[in-house]
């Protein structure tokens, strides 16, 4: 007991160091050039994206992993409630129940981590899952999504607002501007600002790496939202020309490994942004595997963000239950 106390106040106490080591020299001093390996993270990702996926009952297993750790995400103009109801229905019963009773999985509550909506959609969805007697996660976008480019007061009360009408994740946006301008104390302060407004709302940030032109300003940008207080950073908001991209995740995920190893804190990785097929899910999950171990392979510490993946990984547990492969309308989509 007193171990683990010592242990609590000993990561509290590196953390404030860190933090106020951050706030002093910041960034710039703390990893000067030439910053990260372009050529070693590019070779790391080109042996994990060339790796053999699991065959038969542990692809299917893994299938189901991934599943479980989707944040199934509805980003659209024109979301309405009915398919942002629709959406939290699929959440719920992510895979349909004979193909779940085939593998005998039809009692585990295999459901995804938690729906994604947009700030307006966020009452809606409550109201959905409420209703199917659920309590799935709600997520919402924040902070400006996707551009953030608006006023701090307007982003900071857009956390509140979400927050009030119930949900409990929020996925807020860093303000690129800032990063490609080399103000971290400025990114640093904004984003514990967004933290202090989530309350116990867990946040995630989105570094948006498409937009932030190097590994640099990538591992930089994690380092400071994970100092900041964010549970999770998390790549894209899938509305970027570049989305998530596994030579970035590298970056990102090592970030996450220094931080732990300075702290001892842990925190969560969550790609998002064109992930669209049951392969790619597998290699994200071998890349967390095998860069962060198995801790993170769990969806307190590791989501998908996607709004079109759970067909493919549906159309490839069908084929693994039934021998042949399910035609899209066949399996009903959020
Ligand atoms: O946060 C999640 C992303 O917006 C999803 O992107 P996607 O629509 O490309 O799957």
């Amino acid at each position: 007991m007193l171990t683990v106390r010592w242990f609590n106040n000993y990561c509290n106490i590196c953390i404030i160091i860190l933090s106020l080591f951050l706030t002093t020299h910041f960034v710039s001093s703390l990893f000067p050039a030439p910053g990260v390996n372009t050529h070693a993270v590019l070779k790391r990702a080109q042996t994990i994206q060339g790796h053999k996926t699991p065959k038969k009952q542990w692809q299917a297993a893994w299938l189901l992993k991934a599943v479980t750790c989707i944040d199934l995400t509805t980003l659209a103009g024109d979301d309405t409630p009915s398919n942002v109801h629709r959406l939290c229905l699929k959440a719920i019963q992510p895979v349909p129940y004979h193909l779940l009773n085939k593998m005998d999985m039809h009692d585990q509550g295999v459901t995804t981590a938690a729906v994604c909506v947009y700030p307006s959609r966020v009452a809606d969805a409550v109201k959905s899952l409420k209703a199917a007697n659920s309590s799935l996660a709600v997520a919402s976008v924040a902070t400006g999504f996707p551009a953030g480019q608006t006023p701090l007061e307007t982003r900071l009360q857009e956390v509140r607002l979400a927050v009030a009408d119930g949900a409990t994740e929020i996925d807020i946006v860093i303000n690129r501007t800032l990063a490609l301008t080399g103000q971290w104390e400025a990114m640093y302060e904004e984003v514990r600002q967004f933290r202090e407004a989530c309350g116990d709302a867990h946040m995630k940030t989105i570094l948006a790496v498409g937009e932030l032109g190097t590994f640099t300003n990538v591992y930089k940008a994690s380092l400071v939202a994970m100092m900041a207080g964010s549970d999770f950073i998390k790549t894209s908001t899938g509305k970027e020309s570049v989305n998530a991209t596994y030579p970035v995740a590298i970056v990102m995920v090592r970030a996450i490994r220094d931080y732990f190893l300075c702290t001892g804190h842990k925190v969560g990785f969550k790609p998002a942004g064109g992930i669209r097929t049951a392969h790619e899910s597998l290699l994200w999950l071998t890349l967390i595997k095998e860069e962060l171990g198995n801790d993170w392979l769990c969806p307190l510490l590791f989501r998908l963000g996607a709004s079109s993946l759970l067909a493919d990984i549906e159309r490839q547990i069908y084929h693994h239950v039934t021998g042949q492969y399910a035609a899209y309308h066949e399996l009903p989509m959020a």
